[in-house]
């Protein structure tokens, strides 16, 4: 704690409120005792953990990594940076509880322990959520709902776990009968981002857990506290020692990356994160041919036909936009507005996010945190300037918030007029920057919208229910929102197509990502 706070740097105007650029979105700047004061009450709980899980033991190194509180900078703890050695033995303990746990407990008995997890998980919500809010700098009330969302998958799969059912076949042999069988597929590696530091964990694990696979995450290093209280929590729950392993690293990522790929001890490999990493992950993947899911980025348009009612579609993209500040692969990054509700769009839309006020995560006034790290607001600012280069208008915001507010704020942004040659139009910004681009016809927007290498969430706002299934039918996407910003849901699949990646996650399909279908031919004769 003393290492801690000797490196904290005081916030000279605690307690101040700013008024951040020319945006007048207001903000407050108390930050850094907030977070001391979040952290000194999550050192006295117990989920609070520096330290790496293999085989049901916590893990420590004279070799640490700082995570940061992004909101503010400061070292919020030093957690062992996992190599090489570390990893081989989560993988040995994954591998020997594999043994035991695929064969010995029942669909039934991992459902217990998933409804077990669930339930400590939702009983520690406050504690779980103030260790995102400290280290992904999300909102608390946003860091709760994460915590929820997170624990859905556990009771999803839970219900899950029995329905893995195979098949009775009509063999084409004279004689034969024949049956599928599903079994776990192996050791899992999982390899989770930043943004959700629970959920995407969790909507891997739960499901594998419930197959009867053991895994070994690798948890993003700015984000590992979250994933060792997860841990922490399943082991509670009776999950046995060596089936959820966390390696936290940073200075071996490339290192433990290729050997999650390589090592043939491990069957399945499922990523959450960048499509650059995706296919390194996938190339380095090639020599074990183990089976992958990868849900990779997004770049989602979200149209908005005349018909509707606009400030029901304003709601939507705000929470669809500049939820987690725009850092979500499923966030729109297209808004694509009919013509003759244009203007009316952008006006209202304007209007709400002036009301924003950037903060701390742990200031209940907050509604929006910092971004993760400075190369994300570096792309932030070159869509906008890009943008305004080619013609666009900027509506609101623009710019880094006030340094008062702290170095890894950006003005929640709109700029108008966009078009498809800016840049903003073919990479996803992952950024609190909504660019609203007009449309006149529902063949010009289908086509523009589907003018993208990736194909993950998108969205449509109308009340034509024929135009309803055209749309979402020619929408080259593996998730289509009809009228809401929200299609996250463990009942849901989530995945996409095209460079968006492969594989679903949540739903009765995302059990099968961790089973193998098995045939079981029996001849002889003799029935
Ligand atoms: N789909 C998502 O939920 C999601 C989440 C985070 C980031 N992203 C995408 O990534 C972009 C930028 O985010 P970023 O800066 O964190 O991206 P990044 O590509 O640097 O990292 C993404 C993830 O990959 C891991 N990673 C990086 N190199 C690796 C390697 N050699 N082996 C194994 N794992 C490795 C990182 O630890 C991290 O968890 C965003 O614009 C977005 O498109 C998507
Ligand atoms: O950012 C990736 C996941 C987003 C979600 O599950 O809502």
């Amino acid at each position: 704690m003393q290492r801690l706070l000797a490196s904290v740097p005081r916030c000279s105007n605690a307690g101040r409120r700013a008024v951040v650029g020319t945006s007048g979105i207001r903000s407050v700047s108390s930050a850094a005792t907030r977070t001391l004061d979040a952290l000194e009450k999550l050192k006295k709980g117990s989920l609070y953990k520096e330290a790496g899980i293999i085989g049901g033991e916590e893990v420590t190194l004279s070799k640490t990594f700082e995570v940061l509180d992004p909101a503010t900078l400061q070292p919020v703890a030093q957690v062992p940076d996992l190599g090489l050695p570390e990893l081989d033995r989560a993988i040995s303990a994954a591998s020997t509880a594999f043994s035991s746990f695929s064969t010995t407990t029942t669909a039934f008995e991992r459902a217990a322990m998933l409804n077990r997890w669930h339930a400590l998980v939702m009983a520690n919500q406050d504690e779980l959520a103030a260790l995102i809010t400290l280290e992904n700098g999300k909102p608390l009330a946003e860091a709760k709902g994460e915590v929820a969302y997170a624990a859905s998958f556990m009771s999803w799969f839970a219900g899950e776990a029995p329905r893995a059912y195979g098949d009775v076949l009509v063999p084409s042999v004279a004689g034969h009968r024949a049956i599928t069988i599903k079994q776990p597929v192996g050791v899992v590696g999982i390899l989770t981002p930043w943004n959700f530091p629970a959920a995407m964990i969790t909507r891997k694990t739960a499901a594998a857990v419930a197959a009867g696979c053991s895994v070994v995450i690798k948890p993003d290093a700015e984000t590992p506290l979250t994933a060792i209280a997860l841990a922490k929590l399943a082991l509670e729950a009776g999950i046995p020692p060596g089936v959820i392993n966390v390696v936290p690293t940073k200075s071996a990522l490339a290192e433990v990356g290729r050997t999650l790929c390589e090592d043939v001890r491990l069957r399945k490999l499922s990523f959450t994160g960048s499509t650059a990493v995706g296919q390194l992950l996938m190339a380095q993947s090639a020599s074990s041919l183990k089976k992958l899911s990868f849900e990779l980025g997004g770049n989602a348009p979200f149209i908005v036909f005349e018909d509707v009612d606009i400030d029901a579609a304003v709601a939507a993209a705000v929470l669809c936009k500049f939820r987690g500040s725009g850092q979500t692969c499923v966030c729109a990054n297209r808004m694509y507005v009919h013509a003759s509700v244009y203007d009316e769009f952008v006006q209202k839309l304007t209007e709400v996010v002036k009301g924003f006020k950037l903060g701390s995560g742990f200031d209940a006034q907050t509604t929006h945190g910092p971004l993760i790290h400075a190369r994300a607001i570096e792309k932030v600012e070159r869509h906008v300037a890009d943008a305004v280069a080619k013609g666009a208008r900027v509506e609101v915001g623009g710019e880094r918030a006030s340094a008062e507010v702290g170095p890894h704020f950006y003005a929640p942004t709109i700029v108008s007029g966009a078009t498809s040659e800016m840049a903003v139009a073919r990479e996803e910004t992952f950024g609190p920057l909504a660019a609203v681009f007009k449309f006149e016809t529902e063949e010009e927007v289908v086509r523009q919208a589907n003018e993208s290498d990736v194909g993950l969430a998108s969205y449509v706002f109308t009340k034509n229910i024929a135009r309803v299934m055209r749309v979402a039918e020619k929408l080259e996407y593996g998730m289509v929102g009809v009228n809401t910003g929200i299609i996250s849901d463990c009942a849901a699949p989530f995945g996409g197509v095209k460079f968006s990646g492969f594989g679903r996650e949540g739903s009765k399909y995302g059990l099968d990502e961790y089973l193998t279908v098995k045939a079981v031919t029996i001849g002889g004769g003799g029935w």
